[in-house]
């Protein structure tokens, strides 16, 4: 094994990554031995750097993309010969490999991401899960047969778009690259992956994966580096298609690149969701499904619904239970079975979102639970990110940390009186990538979500990501799906095949 993830302690080190940032977040640390780009089926380095260093690692420059497309390019001459089914044996393979290596990957994602490990372990399921849903696709792809007159016919064949790239965020690593790679090579492409510069090892376990499931090697290359990689990946001639997630300014500027090279792209961006709580919810639920759109990953979830909207009637009681519930959550190492929240993914971002609390505090907010650092007792972890989930109330739909994206443990409750009213309120964003409602009015549940501009809703539940489900946002959070059967169309073209079996009508 290449990686070492260890419960405690730490280990002589010969390449350790982030060591400060390893030790302050959780008691495991990695021994990494080996080379973290993985490019034609084996682990290597980077031939040249483009001059930026992030931790230990060295970003991969120009020339190093270019032998991974490369590279890309050969392993898609081969696997988009291939037909669906066998195709689909190799993912299902796959989706096996990492299914029995659950504990192992979700033990990396952990200290890659300091998430909790029982919650890293429902993402390596949402892996595995969806390559083996697109494994299931991938047999059953075809075209269509259209019959014209005299007995003359066209047909359509859905073929691969060629080297796809995918670029991913920190706070979902190994299912990002699942939810992309997965659609990619069921449909015949290769990837390029290059996962974010905080969280740089998971991502090589997926890779090893395919190739032990017996992809071509080259099929799935990941190269490591920040915003300069992801440049020379996007404007690479060789590259098809682009699939990214992250924040609205860079999914801006890498819609820039694609339209340079009239390539598509998919943009999984950022989020300010609403989450509506009627009156006449199933208040135990509502409570659940109000910490689920919150707390997930330290609150650094995209489709997180932050701005929690309570029908005045029930303010008091659901605001009481929540901040109950909040405040029992286990904070702190994220590799003991029993915690549930982590720290943040670095300090900076643990500043700005503490920062976010303050100025909410400023703009008249009302903190009822949490908002501060959290020092662990275990003095190993005494300098990690953590901070105590956080519970606002008071809030108006004019203040910061009701407009912005915080990305973190920070919930917004806002009272509001009638249907109508939230509806404007809840759309009153520039983001679209998710909403919820909870209610036990099954006419208003449907009447709302489809006044919502969102492209995930969710009726009585939040933030579960069922694999057959497309996820997506409307507006400003993106466009392209991941997920469902839709993405096939996002990983592959249609070409027309126009047949004729009499002669030809000439017009000269
Ligand atoms: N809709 C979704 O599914 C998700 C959205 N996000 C959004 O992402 C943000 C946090 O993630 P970050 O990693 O900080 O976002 P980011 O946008 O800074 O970086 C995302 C990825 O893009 C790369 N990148 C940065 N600049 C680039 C450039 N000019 N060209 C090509 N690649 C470039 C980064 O190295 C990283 O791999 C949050 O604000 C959240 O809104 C995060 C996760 C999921
Ligand atoms: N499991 C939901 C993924 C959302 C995100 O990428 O932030």
């Amino acid at each position: 094994m290449f990686l070492r993830a260890g419960p405690a302690g730490f280990s002589p080190l010969r390449h350790i990554l982030r060591p400060v940032l390893v030790a302050a977040m959780s008691t495991g640390t990695f021994v990494v031995s080996q080379p973290l780009n993985y490019r034609g089926g084996a682990r290597v380095d980077p031939v040249d750097a483009s001059g930026r260093v992030i931790a230990t690692f060295t970003c991969s420059g120009e020339k190093e993309v270019n032998l991974a497309v490369q590279d890309a390019k050969a392993a898609f001459k081969i696997w988009s010969q291939k037909s669906g089914m066998e195709r689909c044996r190799i993912l299902l393979e796959a989706a096996r490999i990492i299914r029995d290596r659950k504990d192992e990957i979700a033990t990396v994602e952990t200290i890659n991401n300091g998430k909790s490990i029982f919650e890293a372990r429902w993402d390596i399921d949402t892996s595995w899960q969806c390559l083996e849903y697109y494994a299931g696709l991938a047999g059953s792809m075809a075209g269509e047969h259209i019959q014209l007159p005299g007995g003359s016919f066209g047909y359509t064949r859905r073929e691969p778009l060629g080297v796809c790239v995918g670029i991913g965020a920190w706070n979902y690593p190994f299912q990002i690259a699942c939810w992309k790679s997965a659609p990619a090579l069921a449909c015949g492409n290769a990837m390029v992956f290059k996962p974010s510069p905080f969280t740089p090892v998971s991502t090589l376990l997926l890779a090893e994966v395919y190739t032990e499931a017996g992809v071509p090697p080259g099929l799935f290359n990941v190269v490591q580096g920040g915003a300069a990689t992801g440049q020379f990946l996007c404007q690479h001639r060789d590259v098809a298609k682009i699939s990214f997630t992250g924040s609205v300014p860079t999914g801006s500027k890498i819609m820039e690149m694609s339209a340079k090279g009239i390539k598509p792209v998919t943009l999984e961006l950022g989020g300010k969701s609403p989450l509506i709580i009627f009156s006449d919810c199933d208040m135990k639920n509502a409570v659940k499904g109000a910490l689920m759109a919150n707390f997930l990953t330290q609150g650094e979830v995209c489709c997180n619904g932050t701005r929690v909207f309570v029908q005045k009637e029930i303010l008091d009681q659901f605001s009481e239970e929540v901040v109950k519930q909040t405040q029992r959550i286990k904070i702190g190492d994220p590799l003991l079975e029993d915690t549930r929240m982590g720290p943040l993914i670095n300090r900076p971002h643990l500043e700005r979102v503490l920062g976010f609390v303050k100025v909410a505090k400023e703009q008249g907010a009302k903190v009822l639970c949490g908002g501060d650092l959290y020092v662990p007792e275990d003095p190993k972890l005494k300098d990690g990110y953590y901070m105590r989930p956080c519970v606002l109330t008071n809030c108006r739909d004019d203040m910061t940390c009701v407009k912005e994206e915080i990305f973190g443990p920070v919930m917004s409750i806002l009272s509001f009186d009638t249907e109508a009213e939230v509806l404007e309120r809840a759309n009153d964003t520039t983001f679209g990538l998710a909403a919820g409602v909870f209610t036990r009015d099954i006419q208003r549940a449907h009447r709302v979500v489809a006044e919502l501009q969102a492209g995930m809703c969710f009726i009585n539940n939040y933030n579960v990501s069922p694999v057959e489900l497309p996820f997506g946002g409307y507006k400003k959070s993106g466009f392209g799906r991941e997920n469902g059967r839709v993405t096939i169309e996002y990983y592959s073209q249609l070409k027309t095949v126009c047949v004729e079996m009499g002669d030809v009508e000439s017009a000269f």
